[in-house]
């Protein structure tokens, strides 16, 4: 993104970039405030181009008839073309300095923001580090009380542009308008959440081909479903093997089950004391009797979801040469020199806590520093980790572009939902994706089955696995 601006501003006439940016903003402000004519914005500007933009865009809304107040942050270091065009525009200027340095911001900054409609925050952008600086941490905390709408120019204030972590007080937008393209800090959480909706403005730059950080859309899902062809039979089309559940737990194997049998794979085998339990509900399902190791022929194991203690079944699947998806118990029971020694694929799916464990960290740090977590993970085990959360992460061991899931929903915190995305993230494994498709293809669909099956109620997770091909069938019109 960096570079793209630069590249870019070289060849454009001086400025041209911000004007954009600042249309852009200003246009989707004035659809917020629906009448601009009248309404009062305030605009809080720090000293880089990220209070320029939003200088320029007061300065929109104010020839509109909208009543501008910007509160400087660095009087004498504000975007100074910004704020001449702020002014030429009628716009008023206060200063946001808080008398002592840090505290309170000043009372009138206080009554201003108590009156505003609108407050653009163009406090820092992709220029900031290590959250706000005391002198503009007040101004956040006075917007969390404040009833006006808050955009956020380009990210939330304060939020790490390049990893998603929040190191301390920062802006909570009800909107984000971004530049050229999303930045970590709007897709991954902790800083996802301070964002609130994200709309992206082209400003015409030129990308590289290879980001840090891709999100799927549905096209990119669409083009990587396993389809059957003419020629499809079910050995070849793959076969899932289900190593799940426990007598404990037989739960855990039926719904692994449930997912894998909507993930593409032309058979699912199911190895565990869990196989009366699956029958039952799934008659399609391949019973074995006995461990994985003599369970017959499959392109694909998972093992793990709710297997208790049985260690044995995770060491015969480790020992496989094929593709091997541990979650669950399996990422706490598996030995972590097999993990490392195996050659063929391994997708490790652990939430933050299992993660917590295999890092030797408190969870805590996992849920604050996402994306690195996920990728020291998979750097540690040689192995594709896919890091469940409300942003899930798929990372690959060779460091390339994480995936970011999009399609998330709080509703999929539920009890065995994890066990669905298991089974259909092998069956996925078992059609012959790669674990980082299979992965993030997984928690794509598993995602969007999950809004589909809540849609603003409680579902359980064998909800989420019957609406899995309502979700394929969303991705492919
Ligand atoms: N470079 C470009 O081509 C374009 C940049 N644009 C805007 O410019 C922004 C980047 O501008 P800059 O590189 O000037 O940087 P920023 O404006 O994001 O931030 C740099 C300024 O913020 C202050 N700052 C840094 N960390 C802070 C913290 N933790 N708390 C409070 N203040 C802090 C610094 O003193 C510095 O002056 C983008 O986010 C975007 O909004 C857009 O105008 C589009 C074009
Ligand atoms: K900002």
């Amino acid at each position: 993104m960096r570079t793209a601006e630069r590249e870019l501003m070289a060849r454009l006439p001086e400025g041209a970039l911000m004007q954009r940016a600042a249309a852009g903003l200003a246009a989707t402000c004035a659809e917020l405030l629906g009448r601009v004519y009248g309404s009062r914005v305030v605009l809080l500007i720090g000293s880089g181009d990220n209070g320029g933009d939003a200088l320029y865009a007061g300065a929109r809304l104010a020839r509109r008839g909208a009543g501008v107040t910007a509160v400087l942050l660095a009087p004498d270091r504000t975007h100074p073309g910004g704020l001449a065009a702020l002014r030429r525009a009628g716009g008023a200027v206060t200063s946001g300095v808080p008398a002592d340095g840090a505290g309170a911001a000043p009372r009138a900054v206080e009554e201003l923001i108590g009156r505003a409609d609108l407050v653009v925050d163009g406090i820092v952008g992709i220029g900031g580090k290590g959250g706000l600086r005391p002198d503009a941490a007040p101004l956040a905390a006075l917007l969390r009380d404040s009833r006006a709408v808050v955009v956020a120019v380009d990210l939330p204030s304060g939020v790490e542009a390049d990893t998603g972590e929040v190191l301390g007080e920062a802006v909570r937008a009800d909107l984000t308008v971004t530049f050229g393209t999303h930045k970590p800090g709007l897709l991954i959480d902790p800083a996802r959440e301070y964002a609130g909706s994200v709309r992206l403005v082209d400003i015409g730059l030129t990308l590289p081909a290879e980001a840090g950080l891709e999100a799927l859309q549905h096209a990119d899902v669409a083009a990587r479903l396993p389809l059957p062809g003419a020629a499809s039979d079910k050995y070849r089309r793959g076969v899932v093997g289900i190593a799940a559940g426990s007598a404990r737990y037989p739960g855990a194997a039926v719904l692994a089950v449930s997912g894998a049998l909507r993930g593409g794979a032309g058979a699912v085998r199911y190895v565990g004391p869990a196989g009366d339990a699956v029958i039952a509900r799934f008659p399609e399902t391949l019973v074995s009797d006995g461990g994985p190791a003599r369970a017959g022929r499959v392109q694909a194991w998972v093992v793990g979801p709710g297997a208790g203690d049985d260690a044995s079944a995770v060491a015969e699947v480790l020992a496989a040469d094929v593709p091997v998806l541990v979650d669950a118990d399996g990422l706490r029971l598996a030995d972590r020199a097999a993990v490392r020694a195996r050659t063929a694929p391994t997708l490790m799916t652990p939430h933050a806590g299992e993660a917590a464990a295999l890092l030797g960290v408190p969870r805590e740090t996992v849920e604050a520093s996402r994306l690195s977590s996920a990728r020291e993970l998979a750097r540690r085990y040689g192995a594709t980790v896919l890091l469940k959360g409300a942003t899930t992460l798929v990372a690959d061991a060779d460091g390339g572009p994480v995936r970011v899931n999009p399609t998330g929903t709080a509703w999929l915190a539920t009890a065995g939902s994890g066990d669905v995305l298991s089974g259909l993230a092998g069956s996925l494994l078992a059609a012959g994706l790669s674990p980082l498709d299979a992965g993030s293809v997984a928690a794509y669909l598993h995602g969007l089955a999950g809004r589909f099956a809540a849609d603003g109620a409680p579902a359980g997770a064998h909800d989420v696995a019957e609406a899995l091909p309502e979700a394929w069938r969303d991705v492919r019109v």
